[in-house]
């Protein structure tokens, strides 16, 4: 009854509204204020400090390109690591490769986990693969105690950078997620929008081009109940085996195979490639190598 707006310092004059129906969940946990509501015409909506994290139409967006744009980009990733995410639903998009063998998470806010498990169960459908080691804490110390080398992919499904996932957009964590990959291994992040946030992409972009010696790409995907309408993603690879991310070398859109479960709503090769073609003023500042 009424409309939530999501009014926020860091997109200052705007707000993206939604139609409530019904409030399901209001919580305050170690780190945020979690609430799920009901919308009229998305589904349900996950809110953290007054920021949507996700709706049940439009989640595919993001949680199959933050994932297949790495993945697809390298050939048979085994071990995957994922930074935040802990509504599950890179998980899921993960548990679509045979070639993986190991899936770690590592999320701060065990109520996300929770709340999502009980009101998003095709999101957190992704914590039922055995393969998955959930891990609840930060991920910046996560990452200091992992061995060199151990990961193909790291996928940094964070918030944004006020509040908890403030340290995930800064250069000391890129480089402890360089050191935690293999030689070509990948990394994909959340990379904001170039409508909002120009100069926070162009300084995580300076901030890669230091970090990993490999390639360094931005890449975007519309999300409609996102900020802007669009968010983007760091596609990075550490030095060693050349990783083209613009051409992907595995097309898990038709590899029957993997539609036993559910098939893809959003990713597919030639949306792939499309995503790291940019606008001139952000081709400008961002630049490709
Ligand atoms: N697995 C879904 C997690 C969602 N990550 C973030 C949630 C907040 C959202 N704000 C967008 C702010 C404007 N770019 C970015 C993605």
């Amino acid at each position: 009854p009424g409309w939530f707006s999501e009014i926020s310092p860091m997109w200052p004059g705007e707000a993206h509204s939604l139609k409530v129906e019904k409030i399901l969940f209001e919580g305050k946990s170690d780190y945020q204020n979690v609430m799920v509501f009901q919308s009229s015409t998305y589904g349900k909506v996950l809110v953290l400090d007054g920021v949507i994290q996700l709706t049940e139409r439009d989640e595919c967006a993001y949680q199959e390109m933050i994932t297949h744009l790495p993945l697809c980009s390298i050939p048979n990733p085994r071990k995957v690591l994922v930074i935040g995410g802990g509504d599950g639903g890179v998980l899921r998009e993960i548990a679509r490769y045979s070639s993986v063998e190991k899936i770690d998470i590592c999320e701060i806010d065990k109520m996300v986990v929770e709340v999502s498990k009980q009101f998003f169960p095709d999101v957190a459908v992704g914590f039922e693969d055995p393969r998955v080691t959930l891990n609840i804490g930060d991920g910046v110390a996560f990452l200091k105690a992992v061995e060199e080398g151990t990961y193909d992919a790291v996928i940094v499904d964070s918030s944004d950078p006020i509040g908890p996932a403030q340290e995930l957009f800064e250069k000391p964590f890129f480089a402890s997620v360089a050191r935690a990959l293999r030689p070509g291994g990948v990394v994909c992040t959340q990379a904001e929008s170039i409508w909002l946030h120009m100069d926070i992409i162009e300084g995580i972009v300076a901030n890669c081009r230091q970090v990993f010696k490999g390639s360094v790409n931005y890449a975007w995907t519309t999300v409609p109940t996102y900020p802007s309408g669009m968010i983007g993603f760091m596609l990075c690879s550490t030095e060693g085996p050349t990783v083209d991310f613009k051409n992907p070398v595995y097309s898990i859109d038709e590899d029957d195979s993997q539609h036993s479960t559910r098939p893809l709503k959003f990713y597919n090769s030639e949306l792939h490639s499309a995503a790291f073609c940019l606008p001139s003023f952000a081709k400008r500042a961002i630049g490709s190598k």
